[in-house]
């Protein structure tokens, strides 16, 4: 069994928990009491490679990373930074994260929030928005066909944005096929834990233009934002280097500035 499908059964635990506690009926009460949506389309087909800052204390393959005591203040600075939107890790067992954070992070930012965790239910999609994402990560390699698509549907139908993740090219065409506006390469492999630094550059040319493109995973700094801008990422997703940088805010400036000039960069 590969790390991912142990990842998600300590998931589908914690989420079995929470559906004692809370029936899906008041969290959809909930949903409907809660600020709309954001929208971050718009933003992501701008020109220029947008940034999304991460909240991340820990990950499986790296154990802790940083302390985040106010992940608030953290998605704070990212934001002055220049952020396009916040990232925050709610999975518990292996990235120490939780719903908590999120909340408070929505509290200190106006730009859009991505609940990032192993979604494989739709109650999960309606805690995300409930506790005030805006936006839902779906993993193609823990979900089939079919819940994909559902979850996609289901994720749009409540007003939240999916973030479509893959890792191979078989993965993409699922994305793409089940109706991903928005795909994310993963240069991470979730079942081994590798970071392969030419996943995105070898994927981006399968994703159908029209289709905003997030690289994800393994980006050091800004040589690497260019590099991936000229492979034409929209998006980049950083964790790590923020987290176990010097200055969050300026480790942000200093990526936006890196994908600010496409019509430089795209000429590969
Ligand atoms: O910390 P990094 O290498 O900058 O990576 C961030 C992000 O891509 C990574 O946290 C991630 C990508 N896909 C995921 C799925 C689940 C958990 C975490 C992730």
């Amino acid at each position: 069994m590969g790390v991912l499908d142990d990842i998600v059964d300590g998931v589908r635990q914690d989420l079995a928990e929470r559906q004692a506690a809370v029936s899906l009926d008041r969290l959809k009460e909930r949903v409907l009491h809660v600020d709309p949506a954001l929208d971050p389309l718009p933003r992501f087909r701008e020109s220029g490679v947008s940034v999304i800052a991460e909240v991340k204390r820990s990950s499986p393959s790296k154990g802790a990373l940083a302390n985040i005591p106010d992940p608030a203040a953290l998605a704070s600075a990212y934001a002055s930074g220049g952020a396009a939107a916040i990232s925050v890790l709610t999975e518990r067992r292996r990235f120490g994260g939780s719903l908590e954070d999120l909340v408070n992070v929505r509290m200190s930012v106006d730009i859009p929030v991505l609940r990032k965790d192993f979604i494989v239910t739709a109650y999960q999609l309606f805690e995300a928005r409930a506790n005030g994402a805006d936006l839902a990560l779906l993993i193609v390699a823990a979900l089939s066909d079919f819940e994909l698509v559902s979850l996609i549907e289901r994720a749009e139908s409540i007003g939240l944005t999916p973030l479509v993740e893959a890792h191979t090219e078989e993965e993409i065409a699922r994305a793409v096929d089940a109706g991903a506006k928005i795909i994310g390469v993963n240069a991470r492999n979730l079942q081994t834990l590798e970071v392969d630094p030419n996943t995105f550059a070898r994927l981006a040319p399968r994703i159908p233009d029209g289709i905003v493109k997030i690289a994800e995973s393994g980006v050091r700094g800004p040589h690497d934002v260019i590099e991936l801008a000229r492979h034409g990422a929209d998006v980049v997703l950083v964790g790590e280097a923020l987290v176990t940088g010097r200055d969050p805010r300026l480790g942000v400036a200093d990526l936006v500035a890196a994908g600010a000039h496409p019509a430089l960069a795209h000429r590969a």
